[in-house]
């Protein structure tokens, strides 16, 4: 689904952030990403969903190969990966609810459909009953779902996210664990960076799982594992 064929990128001028990067991540596979601060995770997630292009080498996902991508190929894509980011990345102004069916109607999809998707995933969050809240009124966690929710509308055959669960308790972590487990057995790819290692290893004890990590700008395989 994603092939790295000896991936470098630097932003602008910049020192090299990945080298000679060359793997596969296959469609409906549970993944990790890890690595410490500044190895470039948020690079390489870039990277997978054409935000960024490589330096040089080769890079394709979903069929689409990033040096002859246009702007309607990389929109075609982006439909297929829905994204958590670190950072949440919601309009204050709307509600939970409106911010989860922003991708449909950015889509142009029909209101009725938007209302019974989005209002699907945010019982299946658990935030039905914070649905009309204002974004700035969410905990971190439930930041964190409301930005699942999003990710997952419009049924995108691959979640990517970046430290989900970087700011909230252990509860809430093993809860969006358990969301993201229940996307991959319904056949969704999920690429998780993170820090935590706890997090890879409940993950481990459900489903083989893949972990890559990143040093000195190569990425590791380090193999699908229980
Ligand atoms: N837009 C940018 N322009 C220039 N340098 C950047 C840019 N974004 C990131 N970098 C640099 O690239 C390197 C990798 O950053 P990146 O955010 O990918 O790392 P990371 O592994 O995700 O880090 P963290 O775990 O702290 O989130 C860092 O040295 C960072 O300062």
């Amino acid at each position: 689904m994603i092939e790295f064929d000896g991936v470098e990128f630097r932003y602008g001028g910049g020192r090299e952030i990945l080298r000679e990067v060359s793997l596969t991540i296959e469609a409906g596979g549970f993944h990790f990403l890890t690595g410490p601060s500044g190895a470039g995770k948020s690079t390489f997630l870039r990277l997978c969903r054409m935000a960024l292009r490589p330096s040089a080498g080769r890079l394709r996902v979903f069929g689409v190969e990033a040096a002859e991508a246009d702007a309607d190929a990389v929109a075609a894509l982006r439909r297929r990966i829905g994204m958590v980011f670190q950072d949440g990345r919601f309009l204050d102004h709307l509600s939970v609810f409106d911010n989860v069916a922003l991708p449909l109607r950015i889509r142009g999809a029909p209101a009725r459909e938007r209302r019974a998707q989005a209002a699907e995933l945010i019982e299946w969050v658990g935030l039905g009953a914070r649905a009309h809240a204002l974004p700035a009124e969410l905990s971190g966690g439930e930041l964190q779902r409301a930005a699942l929710a999003r990710a997952v509308i419009g049924a995108p055959d691959l979640i990517i996210a970046d430290e989900p669960t970087g700011n909230v308790d252990r509860e809430t972590a093993v809860e969006l664990l358990s969301l993201l487990m229940a996307l991959h057995r319904h056949g969704k790819g999920v690429l998780i960076a993170t820090h935590d290692h706890e997090l890879i290893r409940a993950a481990r004890r459900e489903t083989p799982v893949q972990v890559l990590r990143i040093e000195d700008g190569c990425v590791l395989a380090q193999g699908r594992r229980r």
